[in-house]
């Protein structure tokens, strides 16, 4: 029996459109009362496309990541891929989804500090009881050096907050995702980094025809995208008088 690795059997997955519809989206405040964080009427990316989210601190650049990533599902409204309604999911169902679907480069990066950069690299496998043999393994060091990651050794707990997010990028985009979704992918890195992080999103996105959604305030790596949404902050005001 030939001996299939994930990179094989990894369902191929092709880049569909993302359709947001009527999205309503509140959080809850300290006193335990909800207010509105995202009204969006209707937000629609083609499949393949590079969408740069802009947007001043708090217009919920997260939260409509999160809510793509069905991390979250929102109050009133869906989120589709393609013919699939996300948001109407079942937990499980999303779950299975974003495994087969999605990488996502966390704001806070959600690196294991115990583990090496190899092992936190190939981690999506590892949660997927998936083989890692030659191909992850080559692929994850091929990332890692195109990320200027040169000691895969290293333990991510001592990396710098910048090496930190570069080995979160090659984690998210390890599985040739058809979605990824990065958020503040920058933020860590100097301007030479940022740049090189930049250009490599990019050019991982196009090689696979993934749609890449980036919520930044870095104005270069917003140039690099073909569309660029700006989220208007929602006036907070309690739900009961926001409608
Ligand atoms: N889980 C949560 N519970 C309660 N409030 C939340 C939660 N997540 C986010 N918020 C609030 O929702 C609002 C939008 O937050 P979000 O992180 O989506 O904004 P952002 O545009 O990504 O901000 P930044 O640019 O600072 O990262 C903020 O007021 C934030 O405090």
């Amino acid at each position: 029996m030939p001996a299939f690795t994930s990179l094989d059997r990894r369902p191929a997955t092709a880049a569909r459109a993302l359709q947001l519809t009527g999205i309503r989206l509140d959080h809850r405040g300290g006193d335990g009362r909800p207010f509105r964080v995202l009204d969006l009427a209707g937000l629609a990316i083609p499949a393949g496309a590079r969408v740069g989210l802009r947007g001043a601190s708090g217009s919920g650049k997260t939260s409509l990541l999160h809510l793509v990533a069905g991390l979250i599902r929102p109050d009133a409204g869906s989120v589709s891929w393609g013919d699939m309604v996300v948001s109407d999911l079942s937990i499980g169902a999303r779950d299975r989804w974003r495994q087969a679907t999605l990488g996502f480069v966390f704001q806070d990066f959600h690196l294991i500090p115990e583990l090496d950069v190899a092992a936190n690299i190939t981690l999506p496998l590892t949660f997927s009881h998936w083989r890692i043999g030659p191909a992850e393994h080559e692929r994850a060091a091929m990332l890692a050096a195109r990320m200027g990651l040169t000691d895969l050794r290293r333990k991510a707990g001592v990396l710098s907050r910048g090496e930190q997010q570069r080995v979160a990028i090659a984690r998210a985009v390890l599985l040739q995702p058809a979605l990824i979704l990065a958020d503040e992918p920058t933020a860590s890195l100097d301007a030479a980094h940022a740049a090189e992080v930049g250009a490599l999103l990019v050019e991982v996105a196009t090689e696979t025809g993934a749609t890449l959604i980036c919520a930044s305030h870095d104005t270069a790596l917003l140039a690099r995208m073909d569309r660029r949404v700006e989220l208007a902050a929602v006036p907070v005001v309690p739900v009961e008088s926001a409608a």
